[in-house]
């Protein structure tokens, strides 16, 4: 084997320009690994490539595993040069990035001067290995790899593996991208796969450590303390306010045992005692005046939220949630009901209830009365419009309503506002649908609804469902209660379109089934509901017995998920930035269980049909790349339901209430699903209530009656914003919708039908 060039002269690198502000991105626990894309400019990796080219590769082989060598096969080029080792770890970025690392030993000060750049072309690889950690003197030792990627390849990417062979991560080469691992003892087995295409060129150096604790404020020590009072905080909050009481879970102090004030001192007797055992330096003294500080704030205004948490209840109305009733509140205030209904049955007769909700239903006060009767505040009133009565009891569904059509409430919904969503109304098209569009452009009249912009697709296997159910649903709500005429359209992607006004100033009102908060979109209900025939999922789960009854489930966190990418990629609130939260959160579980930890949660392995899934107390729901449609399913089930608390919404989210119909996780961190199952472990009545409450909102407000009022008060409200009169004949060509669906050849029909979907 060849010995390494060493430089003479000096090359010309190129100088790294300053970035800051970059993120990193952990993709597996504890550090393991780290990704941080954006360190190089493409043009900085491209004369990174340029400068070692004009150096010269060396080729690298190996005796192969047969002789105890990692299988190797690339060209390498190597110099030391401390003064670019230091450009790219502060320059690029990196060290701001990553913050300061620390290990047991020391804390990171660096990069290894010894520069490696490999050039792999296809066929080429790096077979399996690892990492060794290096002495370099005065102190200091290497502890992590440094990749940074300077292009991109077809194959190449890094694999790493754990127990038994798993596949934990698989790194694309992307230019400029860092990924960092952990080398030396806690190194992963890792290869360079195939170039299939393309040439790889990727810069290795790795992160030196110096030995010694380090006082700065970004210490993963630091963190984790802070945590703690950020958790022993949240649980001092008067108990059940849902956005504080999940601080309480995030931590790795047992807050939830926190119940009273009087508890604080052994809180703090605990935390001093802790910092302690660790030795006490400077942390301890930040803490306790961080404690202080916040302790001071707790005390001058204790019903003060602290902002910690994100809720997907949008508070459309400026509503102030009502503080959830603990277990014990809720039986008082039910037993105060039935007395209270016990007296004005007594006083009025049996039939006065009914007969005052239905004589006056055109009377506002007398209908929120109904509605509190039904179980609603009463806090919806129709105006201009009749509402049959049925609907007043999912008034908490039209809070999505209200929220979605705020942004047109000023200017209305014009003429302008629809052109500007691009969707022409097309005479030929009914073979490919709208062309090239994931949008579909509609219209109701006479309570039809009529396809403006070409018919259904044709000939497709995938996705074709999507799109005709969403209309389905408002061409069934427009039989059933009737919908005004308008002019509408329906995007049948797996997330919102509408992101800004157009330059003129208008603002496409386009439905879809699952938005970012921060788009404009507006929800209609999910074309699965009817696809998936989840009305027969809500039967079944209402009438068959459940084959685990609660006592008998099993004490975990159940999850089975296809690793979709995610459209819209979250960070927590430490500032950690997944790009797909599924991926995520299998392998930190997967690491917790590869290090021989005990964990709470089962979220790999082979299929486990949704029903079987009842055998769990506890489910995780993932957004995938857009809503997750198990949601409103796992809802049903009866189970604890663990949703990701992210920015993405479908109709009902919005009558949702966190810690009343589920507990939402992720925003402090992936390792907080580890806390929350302990939780409710430990507080199963509270586990099981919730189980309970989010099973009654699916059967009394996801049923089809329900999102057929939805659709009906949706397109009242939204027509009553119209500032035109749509007219079928000015229209050049529309395609009745049932015409359409009747014309459909049996293939087509057969991708369209509704499947059973309830298992
Ligand atoms: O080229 C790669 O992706 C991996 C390189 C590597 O594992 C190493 O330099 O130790
Ligand atoms: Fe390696």
């Amino acid at each position: 084997m060849g010995r390494d060039r060493q430089l003479s002269g000096t090359p010309k690198w190129p100088r790294v320009s300053p970035k800051s502000g970059l993120h990193a991105e952990s993709l597996l626990a504890e550090g393991y690994m780290i990704q941080v894309p954006g360190c190089l400019t493409p043009k900085e990796a491209e004369q990174f490539v340029a400068a070692a080219e004009s150096v010269g590769f060396q080729h690298q082989s190996s005796q192969g595993p047969a002789f105890g060598e990692a299988y190797r096969d690339n060209h390498r080029v190597q110099f030391s040069d401390p003064a670019f080792a230091d450009s790219l770890w502060r320059t690029s970025g990196l060290a701001e990035a990553v913050g300061q690392l620390e290990d047991e030993g020391g804390t990171a000060v660096g990069l290894n001067p010894n520069i490696r750049i490999y050039r792999y072309t296809p066929g080429q690889r790096f077979g399996r290995h690892i990492d060794e950690s290096n002495e370099l003197g005065g102190g200091l030792y290497t502890c992590y790899t440094v990749l940074f990627y300077l292009s991109s390849c077809g194959g190449g990417e890094t694999v790493f593996y754990g127990n038994r062979n798993r596949k934990l991560a698989s790194v694309s080469p992307a230019p400029g991208l860092a990924l960092l691992h952990k080398h030396g003892d806690d190194c992963l087995e890792h290869e360079g796969a195939e170039v299939k295409s393309g040439v790889k060129y990727v810069l290795r150096s790795d992160v030196v450590f110096r030995r010694g604790r380090s006082t700065n404020l970004h210490g993963a020590s630091f963190q984790a303390a802070s945590r703690a009072v950020i958790s022993f905080i949240g649980a001092l909050q008067p108990a059940g306010d849902a956005r504080r009481g999940v601080c309480a879970l995030s931590g790795e102090w047992p807050a939830p045992a926190v119940e009273r004030r009087d508890d604080m001192a052994s809180l703090v007797s605990s935390l001093v005692s802790a910092k302690r055992k660790g030795g006490v330096d400077v942390h301890l003294v930040l803490l306790l005046a961080c404690f202080g500080a916040i302790l001071g704030l707790y005390f001058r205004d204790s019903s003060e939220p602290l902002a910690l948490h994100a809720s997907p209840d949008a508070n459309a109305l400026s509503r102030v949630p009502a503080p959830v009733p603990t277990l014990r509140q809720q039986e008082q205030q039910q037993e105060q009901q039935q007395e209270q209904q016990q007296e004005r049955q007594q006083q009025q007769g049996p039939a006065a209830g009914s007969k005052a909700a239905s004589t006056d239903a055109g009377e506002p006060r007398q209908q929120g009365a109904a509605q509190q009767q039904a179980g609603g505040s009463g806090w919806f009133q129709p105006h201009g419009y009749d509402l049959p009565e049925e609907c007043l009891k999912h008034e908490d569904l039209y809070l999505s309503v209200v929220e979605n059509l705020r942004p047109w409430y000023d200017k209305g919904i014009t003429k302008q506002d629809i052109e500007g969503c691009g969707v022409p109304n097309a005479a030929n098209s009914s073979v490919n649908g709208t062309e090239n569009m994931f949008r579909f452009r509609l219209l109701t009249h006479g309570n039809k609804v009529h396809i403006t912009s070409g018919g259904l697709r044709r000939g497709r296997t995938s996705f074709q469902g999507l799109e005709m159910h969403m209309i389905t649903q408002v061409a069934q709500a427009a039989e059933r209660y009737g919908l005004p005429d308008v002019e509408f359209l329906v995007g049948f992607n797996d997330y919102s379109w509408v992101h800004n006004r157009s330059a003129d100033g208008s603002l496409c009102p386009l439905m879809c089934y699952c938005k970012h908060s921060s788009h404009f979109d507006i929800l209609l209900p999910d074309g699965h509901f009817v696809e998936m025939n989840y009305d027969k999922w809500l039967q079944k789960n209402a009438e068959e017995v459940d084959p685990t009854p609660w006592e008998l489930k099993t004490e975990k966190v159940i999850g089975r998920f296809r690793d979709y990418g995610n459209e819209y990629p979250m960070r927590d609130r430490y500032g950690t930035w997944h790009q797909n939260w599924r991926v995520a959160y299998q392998n930190y579980c997967k690491a917790l269980r590869d290090a021989g930890r005990e964990t709470l949660t089962d979220l790999e392995g082979g299929g486990f049909a949704l029903w079987d899934q009842k055998s769990f107390k506890y489910t995780l729901n993932l957004d995938g790349i857009g809503c997750s449609t198990r949601f409103q399913k796992v809802l049903a089930t009866g189970q604890t339901v663990i949703k990701q608390d992210s920015e993405l919404r479908e109709h009902f989210y919005y009558a949702l209430k966190p810690w009343v119909h589920y507990v939402p996780t992720g925003y402090n961190g992936l390792e907080e699903i580890e806390g929350t199952a302990r939780f409710l472990k430990g507080h199963d009545g509270v586990a099981r209530q919730i189980g309970e409450n989010s099973k009654e909102f699916a059967q009394a407000h996801l049923n089809e009656e329900a999102r057929m009022c939805y659709v009906k008060v949706l397109f009242e409200e939204y027509k009553k914003l119209f500032r035109y009169e749509p007219k079928l004949d000015n229209f050049p060509y529309t395609i009745l919708f049932e015409d359409e669906i009747a014309g459909l050849n049996d293939y087509d029909r057969k991708q369209y039908d509704r499947r059973d979907d309830i298992a």
